[in-house]
């Protein structure tokens, strides 16, 4: 099995790397790329790490040598330049975006590949479009990784109710970008249903929609989320690999699925041997959650266009 991380050298990546070489099943192969020169240097110094995950750092302006023979490509690879929200990122990464997946078509076009770079609602039509007009699109393999949104939810949830975390489930459905990012707190469980009041579901709704903002403000400037984001890449590529290794897992991601709402929307799916096995349905929503699903569509939409658009024309 072997993982390849493309922007190993950023804020996510680094923290993201260590996760990796720290959590991936015992004998994985992880290769670390970024075009900082540095990046060799990150993964000798993690590879002193006594895990028996070997780790690997490439550099340079060709990620082929990290991309040949991997079975899961994770994509942080961009900038995060400060104050802008998500999509004034598309000017800045959509290129650097193409130019992966251009190679990661060419080198190992099998690969499962995960987005966390942002705009992701529009990074993965992108990618999409770009893995067809190469010929090699199967929308079984290519996710846009929503899993820090799920991650909030759940500990947000938890801190409210007084509930253990690691039993909490939240699904989050949509997107990721402010009214996109859609928490069913109605599906909210700790063993048992959650119970919420329609405040409640307005205030965590809202802070789960915020989350990544506040972050940034927070940081002054300096970044985005990167340390929880790194955990969630963790848990999203361990779930991905755990699959890929022959186990049946549910989660939920970004993907060009069943919802009915948009072509791309985040949904729960079974993952497995070849990536998504099932897209999943999304279950019963709240009266809430179902205007909510309205509202944010025209958003959603016009996201999704302009990445088709970008590749396109
Ligand atoms: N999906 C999600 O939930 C989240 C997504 N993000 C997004 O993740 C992305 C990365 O964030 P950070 O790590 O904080 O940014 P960063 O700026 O710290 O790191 C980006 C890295 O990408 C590298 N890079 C740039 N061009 C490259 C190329 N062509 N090939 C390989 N590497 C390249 C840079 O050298 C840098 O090391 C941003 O787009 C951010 O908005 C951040 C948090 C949550
Ligand atoms: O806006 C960003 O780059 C960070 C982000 O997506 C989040 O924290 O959810």
């Amino acid at each position: 099995m072997k993982v390849t991380l493309l922007g190993a050298a950023g804020g996510i990546g680094q923290s993201l790397a260590l996760l990796l070489k720290l959590q991936l099943p015992e004998g994985t192969n992880l290769a670390l790329y970024d075009i900082a020169p540095v990046t060799p240097g990150i993964a000798a110094d993690i590879d002193h790490i006594p895990t028996s995950i070997n780790i690997v750092g490439y550099c340079g302006d060709d990620p082929s040598e990290a991309l040949k023979g991997s079975d899961l490509v994770l994509i942080t690879a961009g900038v995060r330049k400060t104050v802008m929200d998500r999509a004034e990122l598309f000017d800045f990464n959509a290129g650097i975006i193409k130019n992966l997946i251009e190679k990661i078509a060419e080198v190992c076009p099998k690969a499962c590949i995960g987005i966390i770079t942002n705009p992701v609602n529009t990074m993965v039509p992108v990618a999409a479009e770009l893995l067809k007009k190469a010929g090699v699109y199967d929308e079984r393999k290519l996710f846009g990784v929503t899993s820090l949104d799920l991650l909030r939810s759940e500990r947000f949830v938890a801190r409210l109710k007084g509930k253990d975390v690691n039993n909490v489930k939240v699904p989050v459905i949509g997107g990721h970008s402010g009214v996109t990012i859609l928490p069913l707190f109605s599906q909210a469980t700790e063993e048992e249903k959650l119970q919420f009041t329609e405040e409640e579901v307005e205030e965590l709704t809202l802070k789960v929609q915020n989350a990544g903002v506040e972050i940034v403000k927070a940081k002054l400037g300096s970044g985005s989320a990167t340390l929880s984001m790194a955990q969630a890449a963790a848990r999203f590529a361990r779930s991905v690999v755990k699959g890929l290794i022959g186990e049946d897992i549910i989660e939920y991601a970004y993907v060009e699925g069943n919802s009915g709402y948009t072509r791309f929307f985040a949904q729960p799916i079974r993952l497995g041997r070849h990536g998504i096995e099932e897209f999943l349905p999304i279950g019963k929503l709240s009266t809430y959650e179902e205007a909510a699903i309205n509202a944010m569509l025209p958003t959603l939409k016009a996201e999704i266009e302009l990445g088709e658009k970008f590749v396109n024309g």
